[in-house]
């Protein structure tokens, strides 16, 4: 199998609180807390490793607390190229009541500038013609809105394929850009937010989606927490819906279907495929918390199961989307 580079600008170390209920303005105790390497391009070489992909990690790493990351990649034999940057990697908090909600606090971290796009780009060097680039997350202060667009532009450049997860003025960068990527993956709300306006109608969202494939983007996937997520390209639209329903944390569920596409796009399934593939892998790495796939006959299992159905039916069904709350 090819191998895949994911950018991690703004990667994280995620502390998960677990409590009954969260008290907002009150004293809280947690029954129990974990932490995990995150951050979104993190998270999604790592359910890649699980997977058997050969994977090649890039991006900014805070030096002072880097120990957690390349623990992980060295477990996971992903190869570590994270340019390291003076200071620590940002933690972020992520609140789990018992009921499943989740309150993120994520907190800032290392400053970079436009002088760390230098060693960014001499990093993607290491990217082939034909391989996958996974470019996810946010930026950290300092750098311009216009990174994630510079190095997407970098990987097409080299040959490769572009797969891009970003929100915001980042998003706006990228699909502004005079190339656009292979595939994105937004969730409703950074695709309101590209758009401009609510997307609350699913005939609107599926419109949205389909004028992105319109303009050039070969893959465009909408996710849409409990409702699921859209899978549209040249070839039709399709909605699958998640396998079961979690009540932990979600947090990393993107990134697991991101990892799924990624997989996708490498073994060049075809759109039916890839949705169920995706699907399975946010389903499969809900079940245990971290950035983490189980084997692969569970995965499979889970992949088989996945629900899809024809955009328009999913269009004319009654009732409002599920909610699938304001994270990104
Ligand atoms: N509570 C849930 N139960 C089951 N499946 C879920 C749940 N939330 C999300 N999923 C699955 O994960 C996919 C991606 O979730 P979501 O749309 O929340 O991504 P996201 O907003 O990018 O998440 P994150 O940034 O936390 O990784 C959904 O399309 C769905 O298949
Ligand atoms: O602040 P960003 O970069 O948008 O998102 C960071 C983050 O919330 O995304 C991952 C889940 O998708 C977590 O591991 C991490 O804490």
């Amino acid at each position: 199998m090819s191998r895949v580079h994911t950018v991690t600008l703004n990667p994280a170390i995620d502390q998960t609180v677990s409590l009954p209920h969260l008290a907002v303005g009150e004293v809280n105790r947690a029954s129990a807390v974990r932490h995990d390497p995150g951050g979104k391009g993190v998270n999604v070489a790592s359910v890649l490793a699980d997977w058997g992909v050969d994977v090649m990690a890039h991006g900014l790493l805070g030096r002072a607390n880097a120990a957690p990351f390349e623990a992980l990649f060295s477990r996971k034999s992903i190869v570590d190229r994270m340019v390291r940057m003076p200071g620590e990697t940002r933690t972020n908090v992520k609140i789990l009541e018992e009921g499943g909600r989740t309150t993120d606090l994520n907190l800032p971290g290392f400053a970079a500038g436009t002088s760390d796009l230098g060693p960014l780009a001499e990093s993607l060097s290491a990217v082939a013609e034909g391989e996958l680039v996974v470019i996810s997350g946010s930026h950290p202060a300092g750098l311009p809105a216009s990174a994630s667009a510079r190095l997407a532009a970098l990987a097409r450049e080299r040959g490769a394929r572009v797969l891009c997860d970003v929100s915001g003025e980042a998003l706006v960068e990228v699909l502004a850009a005079p190339v656009l990527p292979d595939a994105i993956k937004p969730n409703r709300h950074e695709l309101e937010g590209w758009a401009g306006r609510s997307l609350a109608d699913r005939a609107e969202l599926a419109e949205a989606a389909r004028a992105l494939v319109a303009r050039g983007i070969a893959l465009v996937v909408v996710s849409l927490g409990t409702e699921g997520a859209l899978f549209c390209s040249a070839a039709g639209a399709v909605l699958a819906r998640p396998v079961e329903l979690s009540r932990g944390s979600t947090v990393g569920a993107g990134d697991a279907m991101v990892a799924g596409l990624a997989s996708a796009l490498v073994e060049g399934l075809d759109l039916g495929a890839t949705a169920a593939r995706a699907t399975a892998f946010a389903a499969a790495k809900l079940r245990n918390p971290g950035p983490h796939l189980p084997g692969r006959d569970e995965v499979r299992a889970l992949e088989a199961r996945v629900e899809r159905v024809a955009v328009a039916d999913w269009i004319h069904a009654a009732g409002p989307m599920a909610d699938e709350g304001e994270r990104t």
